[in-house]
């Protein structure tokens, strides 16, 4: 189904939008969740992608499929490899079959894993034959995806000796690995990141360490990154709250706050929630350069913003993009250049030229199975009436996006 937004303002009252937990903090905490005796999680994310994983870790199938959810497949493939006595297909949609996942497989088959390809080498479905891992210490790329070391750190703890990586090559979406080793923290196990090596200590007493556990996930700042654009289109004055955010966060998103400043937008701590406020016009001659290498997932939304406010920018370290949901990099160049942008992109960097005329009206924007595309491009409807199609893509992430913009004062109806 597709959408039509009309051209819309943001309400004049503060808005206030409740945004659930984080999908990242969420799904690598059910895995830990699955490890220990004990673990209560609250405000665990809604996405369709904690869903499939919190289904999959209750599943005794034989088979499990984690449709789109890259980090579901990474960190289910490490954590069935350790299972003992299970045998488990491993798949997921076309397009996880089209991403790879070797660098992980290798490394656990390293570290003891049985795992087989099923169809294509080097990527899903897997055929997984749990086993005790009989290895402690592995070396794999680590500028391909952050998400395959993810994986073997949250069963690290669990193996006798704990686990050391070797990172190999430049180290790319750092905030990630940071994330899942404070989290392995909150739940009391040890470990150390230096330089290119990562060890993470055996936990010991499990049940000791883990009566009455209660984490509590913060809201997710990749969903709040569409509030930033939204904030950066529109008039100043505008204001939108949101919660539940923390300022000490996990998530590596939470450098929106810095770099929607050079947007005019000024975030604000009250409490648990954040104030964002778009406090002056930003000059036409400004040219924004931004490397996103640690912060992938808001490339789509920040080149939007850019070419809403007619603004050039720079944009490098997306290597990963073309790996994702779609390859986003080329997803970015055809519908912006629809939209009337002059766009040049590499395999790791986003070129968009000022904008020189008005943007194109009521163009239908393809979203290519990808909730990001979906949800970076809605906040134009502030400039001129767009389509988006394919629209329930968001449930991936963020299911109720389309109802929350429509709360704020979006103009919306299905067609
Ligand atoms: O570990 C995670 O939760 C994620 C890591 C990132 O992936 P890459 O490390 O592949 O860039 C990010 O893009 C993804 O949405 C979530
Ligand atoms: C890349 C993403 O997710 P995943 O890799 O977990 O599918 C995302 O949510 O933008």
């Amino acid at each position: 189904m597709n959408i039509q937004l009309h051209q819309s303002i943001v309400d004049n009252q503060e808005s206030e939008v409740i945004i659930t937990g984080s999908k990242s903090e969420s799904n690598r905490l059910l895995i830990l969740q699955a490890l220990l005796n004990k673990l209560e999680i609250k405000n665990l994310s809604n996405s369709d992608d904690t869903q499939v994983l919190q289904k999959a870790l209750s599943s005794s199938e034989r088979e499990i499929d984690v449709h789109h959810a890259g980090t579901a497949m990474r960190f289910l493939t490490a954590y069935f490899s350790m299972l003992e006595n299970r045998e488990v297909l491993l798949t997921g949609s076309t397009r996880m079959q089209e991403r790879p996942i070797s660098v992980l497989v290798d490394a656990l088959k390293d570290l003891g894993a049985d795992i087989q390809y099923e169809k294509k080498e080097g990527y899903p479905p897997l055929l997984i034959k749990g086993k005790k891992l009989t290895q402690d210490k592995v070396s794999l790329l680590a500028n391909v995806s952050s998400q395959y070391i993810s994986a073997l750190l949250l069963m690290g703890a669990f193996l006798p000796n704990g686990l050391e990586l070797n990172l190999i090559g430049k180290v790319t979406s750092v905030p990630y690995i940071k994330m899942t080793l404070q989290l392995l923290e909150q739940v009391g196990v040890n470990s150390d990141f230096e330089g290119n090596s990562i060890k993470v200590k055996p936990i010991i007493h499990r049940q000791s360490i883990l009566n009455n556990t209660c984490l509590t996930v913060e809201s997710d700042w990749s969903s709040a990154s569409y509030f930033y654009s939204i904030v950066a289109l529109s008039e100043p004055g505008t204001k939108i709250l949101l919660s539940t955010y923390k300022e000490q966060s996990l998530q590596g998103d939470s450098s929106l706050q810095d770099i929607y400043k050079q947007f005019g937008v000024s975030t604000i701590f009250k409490e648990n929630t954040i104030l964002l406020q778009k406090l002056k016009a930003v000059s036409e001659d400004v040219v924004v350069d931004l490397n996103l290498s640690n912060a992938p997932d808001i490339a789509q939304t920040i080149a939007v913003t850019c070419y809403g406010l007619g603004v050039a920018c720079n944009i490098k370290g997306l290597h990963t993009l073309k790996i994702k949901e779609t390859d986003r990099l080329e997803a970015l160049r055809v519908e912006l250049s629809k939209l009337g942008a002059n766009i040049e992109v590499t395999n790791e960097s986003l070129h968009l030229k000022k904008r020189e005329g008005e943007i194109n009206e009521n163009i239908s924007i393809a979203t290519y199975q990808d909730h990001r595309m979906a949800m970076a491009f809605a906040p134009l409807a502030l400039k001129v009436g767009i389509v988006i199609e394919e629209c329930e893509v968001v449930s991936k992430s963020y299911p109720g996006f389309w109802q929350d913009l429509k709360s704020i004062g979006f103009k919306i109806n299905k067609i």
